[in-house]
């Protein structure tokens, strides 16, 4: 990969930015913190009520980017530095939510206020300085697609206008309210539509992400090993765990919804050139028609997904058994998967999107970025990277008998 330039198109210096990250220290908060620290000469404020994922970066003080990382142990729920921090930047990045659908109907409150009400000051805070917000939000405010309501055999149901899912066009369809799956979603649906008006009608600067199943290293935690044992993460460390416990993976409701799942180091290009398009085209391309122009993005709500790596979950399920084998040596269970209901697996309130295709016309056309990396690739880099980190630890943790420490 050619290092960044860090001339404009003219040969003049960049201006280096100054980021206020809020979550930096989570799963995409480390990979755009890693991603912003090696190829680009902006700083960034690294908010966040962890930092492990970011250690790497912070420690030792003698890294050549040791003066443009700084991090600020804060929850932003109750913290008078918040708006000091966001004045101090040219750009906020706001990351922080509860994000586990484990976490949806278990901890609806929490999910509700950490979803809307903590980014309420952050929103408020960048339209009153004239501070421009990047917020992330979520494929999930599209809910169910319009195609799960037909008859099961309707051939419409083939039919891209009932599936593909598209940023300025798609209703936004939830399940009742004893569904609290949809509480994250209904909350992250609302500061969208927040940050949309304090655009139209105070002049915020702003862009909203629509992830659509980011996976990659350093998603969530393995429980009992650097998570709580009991804790029931995203999807990828689920099944990793399973798969570094010789355990059969877990299969809710049959495994038959879908998702199109994304390596991490593509959508972070993606966001990479939301912040500044200029610096990445100038790493990338002999290209120079392009202008610098966070305007591309301001005002945009971005999908950002693989719609090429679609698979039931079922078949992701079946795929990572193979990678694992593959990069772990082991031979594969002789039943590698076992079925379990929402109801048992998450508790009462469970309720699913059944399809993710993200529409890519708006990103294509305002950023000219596509995704690259097929399914098995991301998951063999992905599988390999757990097999490295959790699998000693994980040996260890079996072979103590209950009880001891
Ligand atoms: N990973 C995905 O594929 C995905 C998909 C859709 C949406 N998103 C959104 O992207 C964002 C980041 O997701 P992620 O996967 O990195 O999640 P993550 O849980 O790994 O990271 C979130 C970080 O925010 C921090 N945080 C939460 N509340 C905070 C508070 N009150 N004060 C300070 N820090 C706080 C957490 O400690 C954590 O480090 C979230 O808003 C999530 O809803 C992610
Ligand atoms: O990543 C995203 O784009 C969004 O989707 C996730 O939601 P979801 O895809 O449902 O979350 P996962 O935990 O990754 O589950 C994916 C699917 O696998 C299933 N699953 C999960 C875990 C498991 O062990 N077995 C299993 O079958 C779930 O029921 C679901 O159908 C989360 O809500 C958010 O982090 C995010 O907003």
């Amino acid at each position: 990969m050619a290092s960044a330039a860090r001339v404009d198109l003219d040969g003049k210096p960049i201006k280096p930015l100054t980021i206020c990250m809020i979550g930096a220290g989570g799963f995409i908060g480390s990979h755009l913190c890693e991603k912003l620290m090696a190829e680009t000469p902006h700083k960034v404020l690294a908010l966040d009520v962890y930092n492990d994922k970011i250690k790497h970066l912070l420690e030792p003080d003698t890294a050549e980017w040791a003066d443009r990382i700084q991090f600020h142990r804060i929850n932003i729920k109750h913290d008078s530095r918040l708006e000091g921090l966001i004045k101090m930047a040219d750009l906020t990045i706001n990351l922080a939510a509860i994000c586990t659908p484990a976490d949806y109907n278990t901890r609806p409150l929490d999910t509700i206020y950490s979803n809307f009400i903590d980014a309420l000051p952050v929103v408020k805070y960048c339209s009153e300085n004239g501070k421009r917000l990047i917020h992330f939000s979520t494929c999930e405010v599209y809910g169910k697609t319009i195609g799960s309501f037909l008859p099961k055999d309707s051939p419409l149901r083939q039919e891209p206008e009932y599936y593909v899912l598209k940023e300025d066009s798609s209703p936004c369809i939830f399940g009742s309210i004893e569904k609290q799956r949809w509480s994250y979603a209904c909350a992250k649906q609302l500061i969208e539509r927040l940050i949309y008006a304090e655009g139209a009608e105070n002049g915020l600067e702003f862009t909203i992400v629509r992830p659509f199943n980011w996976i990659g290293p350093r998603m969530d935690f393995i429980p009992g090993i650097d998570g709580p044992s009991e804790g029931v993460p995203r999807v990828l460390a689920c099944f990793s765990n399973n798969l570094l416990r010789r355990e059969p993976l877990k299969l809710v409701d049959g495994g038959e919804s879908q998702r199109t799942f994304i390596y991490i180091k593509d959508a972070i290009e993606a966001v990479l050139l939301m912040i500044c398009l200029h610096l990445v085209l100038l790493a990338y391309n002999d290209d120079n028609s392009s202008q610098e122009n966070p305007a591309r993005a301001n005002g945009h709500i971005f999908n950002v997904g693989n719609p090429n790596n679609e698979v039931t979950v079922r078949q992701l399920a079946e795929m990572m058994t193979e990678v694992y084998s593959k990069v772990s040596g082991e031979p594969t269970l002789d039943v590698p998967t076992v079925d379990i209901s929402s109801k048992e697996f998450y508790g009462v309130g469970y309720d699913d999107s059944d399809k993710r295709i993200p529409d890519m016309t708006i990103i294509n056309r305002q950023l000219g970025w596509n995704p690259k990396t097929s399914l098995w690739d991301l998951l063999e880099s992905t599988l390999t990277y757990q097999h490295r980190t959790y699998a000693e630890a994980i040996k260890k943790a079996i072979a103590k008998p209950a009880g001891t420490n």
